[in-house]
């Protein structure tokens, strides 16, 4: 069985609680309330900026050209979405000017565990912990989908995620963790999993820091 298909199993309890999760039914249904989605939005909007230099870090670490070169084009559309999300929804959601915004506690926990992972880990563990921000919202953008709600004022963001374009950069992510995998020792293969769990996890966290306004 392919590590990726190994991983997933493994995350499967954690991604079925994140479908249960208060923030996605809502967001789901429309009926999330705005300070909620605000409190996501500015905290997204940093994690993409430090994301997009974890990617392009990893990319430099990459002994592959092609596979420099994919990650250095993720990181680059993970700044082309935070600039695009701040082009519409930060004046449509009566977001705060990016500057004025701090990093919350699990934000701040996500990009530094990605960032040390990148720098200090070895590159098997960093392609691992980077894979679920991709594929868990290729997931749930597609869950979401399923059942569409009229007028959802939170349709464009659902949007984003379930592209063909999207779904591309998630095969080509897949694809280096099991290359990775296939390359690599029993002991790696298993770190790799902690770290795709772990990533996973703070995903959960991620929205759940949202929903509850977790702060400093
Ligand atoms: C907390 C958090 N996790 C994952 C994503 C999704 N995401 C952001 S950049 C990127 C791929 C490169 O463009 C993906 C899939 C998000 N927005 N916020």
């Amino acid at each position: 069985m392919k590590w990726t298909n190994q991983a997933w199993e493994k995350i499967q309890p954690i991604y079925d609680s994140i479908l249960q999760m208060p923030f996605i039914q809502e967001l789901q249904n429309g009926t999330l309330a705005l300070d909620k989605f605000q409190f996501y939005m500015q905290q997204d909007s940093k994690y993409l900026e430090h994301y997009g230099r974890a990617l392009a870090a990893l990319g430099a670490k990459a002994k592959d050209n092609q596979m420099a070169l994919d990650f250095f084009e993720f990181g680059k559309n993970a700044l082309i979405v935070e600039s695009a999300l701040h082009a519409s929804y930060f004046e449509e959601f009566g977001l705060q000017p990016h500057a004025e915004i701090p990093m919350e506690p699990v934000c701040h926990h996500y990009v530094h565990y990605l960032k040390s992972t990148v720098a200090y880990d070895p590159i098997e563990v960093a392609v691992a912990a980077i894979l679920p921000c991709f594929w868990i919202y290729q997931e749930v953008g597609n869950y979401i989908l399923q059942k569409e709600t009229a007028n959802n004022p939170y349709q464009k963001w659902i949007d984003t995620y379930s592209s063909e374009e999207f779904a591309e950069g998630v095969r080509k992510a897949q694809y280096y963790a099991d290359l990775m995998a296939d390359n690599t020792t029993e002991a790696l293969r298993k770190q790799m999993f902690e770290a795709f769990v772990k990533a996973s996890q703070l995903e959960f966290q991620f929205w759940n820091a949202a929903y509850t306004n977790r702060i400093w």
